[in-house]
């Protein structure tokens, strides 16, 4: 997880312009990201560039000596100017190869640029997807994200290219250096001054742009958020009933609005910073042509070395300027790369504090003893000394009010999130245990076993579970994602969950997508979608199964039948149920009673009942609506 670690943006920006030393890594860092993704096409653009630069000093050369020969009967007519077809067949020949080259490159460029960004992602994804959950739950974590894939993903590529531009550049401004050099020593190095300031003011637009980028990112994700909820087909129906429309409309626009001005102001700043360098390059091109000029006057140029000189100067000058440019570039980069290095870097280090022993296989007892939890950005517990003990096969229940913290204690007991206090134990070993102290911005980390392993031997269904815009029969597969399931599999694990009738009905049966998004598809009912989710659960077939509101969507009739039978259904399995329904739970086994993040109480129905606490008051409460009294 970021934790507090880079993530506070003002110190983190002021501690980047310090720390100028990592930028030559970085870039080397990029460049090699870029030849491991395509070795192929990274060698083919790099030669062609180099090629291009290096014609451009050839065709000033070649172009010299083309005007030499037509100067040479001094445009008289009727002069021999046999001599300057050779030169002049040489300059049409490297102007071809040069604009071949040039055309090459452009399309080359395009694959090298997609199979770069691939390999960026793939590293991104490696990140989203070792994290642990808790991560999600930190507003940091998608700032930067967001950073990443909105600013850095093109970077490497970005600074590959620079990088070759540069060198393309230098060795382009070489060959026309040299080239000025032959003609006439004295105007080089009034050509060359002009690139230190250059620098400078591209560097310059390089820190504005980043800061720009830092600043904009938590208005840009609100701004995207909306977005979706406009154009989603999810929220598309409580927009329409409730109006929403206008309203949504309105902060979308009022934040567009405020990114655009922020842009112009940028856009303004960069404009200036531009103008003011090509006004010095223009400025020094000027005088450069005026010292030309001065020459000539005084006989030192003769004409052919004049008008060689005449092309070199301005070509050069915009050389040089691409060059700096260029540089400036690769330096803004450098400081997008960092943010994308210390992103890619959260994956290793997640996957490093992850604890390595196995996980036990299965449990007898399982003991949560003095658990607490604390969301990431959370300023209370969420879970206080929790204490609950869960034999092998039997059923049990988590009951409380709304926010009393059962589905965090789910996720807790299901391997999901690390405790913040206590430790979880299958038999002796502990499975998942809060550190004795991280360091700062380590994450959550802890100790316990491999989390990947016990999540394996866990089935959840949670209240809000996926709808995967997949095939029936891969909504259900994906319980098993770990090997392929044979249409029998899938079929015994949706006949358990009551949803075979149905999904054979489906217009191509276990086949359908089950989304109207995609072609052919089809949706479901709320409850239809929730025996889909328990059949997943089902088809996980795994010793320990955690069922968060199962029936929430269930009619009457599938619901009892469910509860009925849940101890058969499991397979021996052990059952932690969380539900509203009291005349569901009263059968469990044992019943856990939470409130406000604690465990209130514990026992079966009957004990609990008899014992008139929260519990009984939260029972006779339900009951009571279904007297005739009530
Ligand atoms: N992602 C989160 N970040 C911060 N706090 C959270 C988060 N999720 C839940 N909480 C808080 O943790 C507490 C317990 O929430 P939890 O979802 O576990 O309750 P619950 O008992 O399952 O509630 P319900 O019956 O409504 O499903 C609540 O106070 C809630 O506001």
């Amino acid at each position: 997880m970021p934790g507090a670690d880079v993530l506070d943006l003002h110190r983190e920006r002021h501690r980047r312009r310090r720390d100028l030393r990592a930028l030559p890594a970085l870039l080397v860092e990029a460049v090699r990201l870029c030849r491991r993704a395509a070795p192929r096409e990274f060698a083919l653009t790099l030669g062609l560039q180099l090629l291009g630069a290096t014609l451009l000093g050839v065709q000033v050369l070649v172009g010299r000596w083309a005007l030499q020969e037509i100067l040479a009967g001094d445009g008289k007519a009727g002069t021999d100017l046999r001599g300057a077809v050779a030169p002049l067949a040489l300059l049409a020949a490297v102007a071809l190869v040069g604009s071949f080259s040039g055309a090459i490159r452009q399309q080359r460029l395009r694959l090298l640029g997609e199979l770069v960004q691939r390999a960026i992602w793939a590293r991104l994804l490696d990140v989203s997807t070792t994290v642990d959950l808790t991560t999600y739950e930190d507003a940091r974590f998608y700032d930067r994200l967001q950073r990443v894939t909105t600013n850095a993903i093109s970077r490497p590529l970005a600074v590959a290219q620079g990088l070759v531009g540069i060198v393309g550049g230098s060795v382009g401004a070489v060959g026309l250096g040299v080239s000025l050099w032959i003609i006439s020593p004295v105007l080089l190095p009034l050509l060359v001054l002009a690139a230190v300031p250059l620098f400078l003011l591209s560097r310059r637009g390089g820190r504005t742009e980043f800061a720009f980028a830092l600043a904009q990112t938590p208005a840009f994700r609100v701004r995207d958020y909306l977005r979706q909820t406009l154009t989603g087909r999810d929220d598309a129906k409580e927009v329409r009933a409730y109006g929403l429309e206008e309203p949504l409309r309105r902060r979308y626009d009022g934040l567009y609005d405020d990114y655009v001005g922020a842009l112009r102001a940028q856009v303004r700043t960069r404009i200036r910073l531009a103008l003011l360098g090509n006004g010095l390059t223009a400025l020094t091109v000027a005088l450069t042509l005026g010292g030309l000029l001065l020459l000539v006057g005084r006989g030192t140029l003769d004409l052919a070395d004049a008008g060689a000189a005449g092309v070199a100067i301005p070509l050069l000058g915009s050389r040089l300027q691409q060059l700096v440019t260029g540089a400036g570039n690769v330096a803004e980069s450098g400081l997008f790369l960092e943010d994308l290095q210390a992103f890619l870097a959260i994956a290793p280090a997640a996957a490093a504090r992850r604890p390595t022993d196995p996980a036990p296989e299965g449990f007898s007892v399982l003991r949560a003893e003095g658990v607490g939890f604390r969301y990431p950005q959370a300023t209370t517990d969420s879970l206080t000394g929790i204490d609950v003990e869960i034999r092998r096969g039997q059923v049990v229940a988590l009951v409380g009010e709304n926010g009393s913290g059962k589905t965090t204690l789910a996720k807790v007991l299901a391997g999901l999130h690390t405790p913040t206090a206590g430790v979880i134990r299958w038999d002796a070993t502990v499975v998942a245990g809060a550190a004795a102290s991280g360091p700062e911005g380590s994450g959550p980390g802890g100790t316990g076993v491999d989390p990947v392993g016990l999540r394996a031997q866990v089935a959840v269904l949670f209240q809000d579970f996926a709808h995967y815009h997949l095939s029936a029969h891969d909504n259900i597969a994906l319980g098993r994602a770990d090997r392929p399931s044979s249409r029998e599999e899938v079929r015994a694990a949706a006949v358990r969950a009551g949803a075979d009738g149905f999904l054979q009905r489906l217009p191509a049966g276990y086949d359908t997508p089950l989304t109207t998004e995609l072609h052919g598809g089809s949706d479901l009912s709320l409850g239809q979608w929730q025996r889909v989710a328990l059949a997943r659960a089902f088809r996980r077939d795994a010793p320990f199964v955690i069922l968060d509101e199962p029936t929430a969507s269930l009619d009457a009739r599938a619901e009892a039948d469910l509860f009925a039978g849940i101890g058969d259904l499991m397979a021996g399995s052990t059952v932690l149920l969380i539900s509203h329904r009291f005349s569901s739970v009263r059968y469990a086994d044992r019943i856990f009673v939470l409130r406000e993040g604690r465990l209130d109480d514990s026992g079966t129905h009957d004990e609990l009942l008899a014992r008139g606490g929260h519990y009984a008051e939260l029972y006779t409460l339900q009951a009571a609506a279904y007297r005739d009294d009530a």
